[in-house]
């Protein structure tokens, strides 16, 4: 094996960036949203991105891993997976499937980057080949204040009710020409999550539109809310908690049910389609154990008759480039992607110019690999800020309850 395949070092650098106050049903974002970097060199100095998780837990987890990677191959994928598999102990139990998937998937990634630039072949490509050249996403909106607590509004405003709900996907349209649009609801009682859905479709008649309450609603009202928004929404997203739950309401919903909440592994599927729990799965490589693994997750939703859509979490731009990969190179990925990019953009860690939104769409990467460089200053002035601003690890129910100390966190709510 020549020493351009072989896994030198994984340099693993965590970093916090700005995040507007977004509201959901666990509370609210924090003014620092968390990630880290991953650098795998191999031992001939190519140089593979990753971009993953950034609270404690798993930066241990991938600090235990880092020195069992030493002398692999970056094309020995069967390997890594069943090294990590072995090092946590998932045959006993130890950790679970879905947090296996998030700690190869940090690895993974960098190697199908490795891969690429070795065969100077975009990463589409090593997936079974692009057949799009450019990958759809939405508007993703939130409720939110105008600003963080004791700070200025910023550029986005506050958007609180139906009104505010629409000036925050018109703008959002007008600076990236999304085709559909996703409100993240379970923050206000569902009435009022209804009547700012109507008013989206008033505004944008020919957009899909989608609603996502995380799990924030009873068996009845996710029926209820289904009902009310038939023929309006193309899906309803995790309108309330676990296979059972979601079983039971998709049993009676007019609307077809999507997930990223109860089916995040692939153990989740037996139960899923036995019991008919959702009609569409949101994928993400971040959670499922890498762009592979979840290149399989489309080819079994297309056996079992799933729809398949992709999943975000605040998110910068290597991340946003191995979607960009995946969705290209996923037939049947027949919804537009999630992505919380726009809410991040501005503090990006990848060069200017790779990725740009034309008409909502990304252009797939042509370059080798991701496709993507990374901007050394801005990764280091990101680090500066991850020391610095004292998080560790996501808690939008903390700092709610730091603001509006009443706030009850139990789900479902209504
Ligand atoms: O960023 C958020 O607040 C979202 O609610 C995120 O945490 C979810 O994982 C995600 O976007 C979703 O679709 O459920
Ligand atoms: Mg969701």
């Amino acid at each position: 094996m020549t020493t351009r395949m072989r896994i030198k070092d994984l340099v693993i650098t965590p970093i916090a960036f700005r995040d507007p106050p977004l509201l959901n049903a666990d509370g609210v974002h924090e003014p620092w949203a968390l990630r880290s970097i991953v650098q795998l060199v191999t031992e001939d100095g190519v140089t593979g991105l990753g971009e993953t998780f950034g609270d404690t837990l798993h930066l241990e987890r991938l600090a235990a891993l880092r020195p069992h990677l030493t002398g692999l191959s970056v094309y020995a994928l069967g390997e890594l997976y069943e090294k990590a598999a072995t090092l946590f102990d998932h045959a006993g139990g130890a950790i679970s499937s879905f947090d296996l998937g998030r700690v190869h998937a940090a690895v993974e990634v960098a190697c199908l980057d490795v891969q690429g630039k070795l065969a100077d072949r975009p990463v589409s490509d090593l997936l079974g080949g692009a057949v799009r050249d450019s990958v759809p996403y939405s508007a993703y909106l939130f409720y939110k204040w105008a600003g963080h607590p004791d700070a200025e509004p910023d550029e986005w405003g506050a958007a609180l009710d139906p009104e505010g709900v629409v000036a925050q996907a018109r703008r959002m349209i007008d600076l990236y020409g999304f085709g559909s649009i996703k409100l993240k609801g379970g923050v206000f009682p569902p009435d009022q999550e209804i009547a700012a859905i109507h008013a989206l479709r008033e505004a944008f008649p020919d957009h899909p539109l989608r609603l996502d309450p995380n799990t924030a609603w009873t068996h009845e009202t996710s029926l209820e809310v289904a009902r009310a928004l038939d023929g309006v929404l193309e899906y309803l997203e995790d309108p309330t908690g676990g296979i059972p739950g979601m079983a039971r309401v998709a049993a009676a919903s007019p609307l077809p049910l999507a997930t990223n909440m109860c089916v995040v592994a692939f153990d989740h599927i037996p139960p899923a389609v036995a019991q008919g729990a959702v009609q569409v799965v949101l994928g993400d490589h971040h959670y499922w154990g890498g762009l592979t693994r979840t290149r399989h997750l489309g080819t079994l939703c297309d056996t079992f008759g799933l729809g398949m859509s992709m999943h975000s979490n605040s998110h910068l731009g290597i991340s946003l480039a191995a979607m960009t990969h995946l969705a290209a190179a996923t037939p049947n990925l027949t919804y537009a992607c999630d992505t919380h990019y726009p809410w991040s953009a501005q503090d990006d860690v990848v060069r200017p110019g790779a990725l740009t939104f034309v008409d909502g769409a990304i252009p797939v990467p042509t370059g080798p690999g991701l496709g993507v460089e990374l901007d050394e200053d801005v990764l280091a002035r990101l680090h500066e800020n991850y020391l610095t601003c004292g998080l560790r690890k996501r808690d939008d129910t903390g700092y709610m309850r730091r603001v509006n100390p009443d706030f009850e966190a139990g789900l479902p709510r209504w």
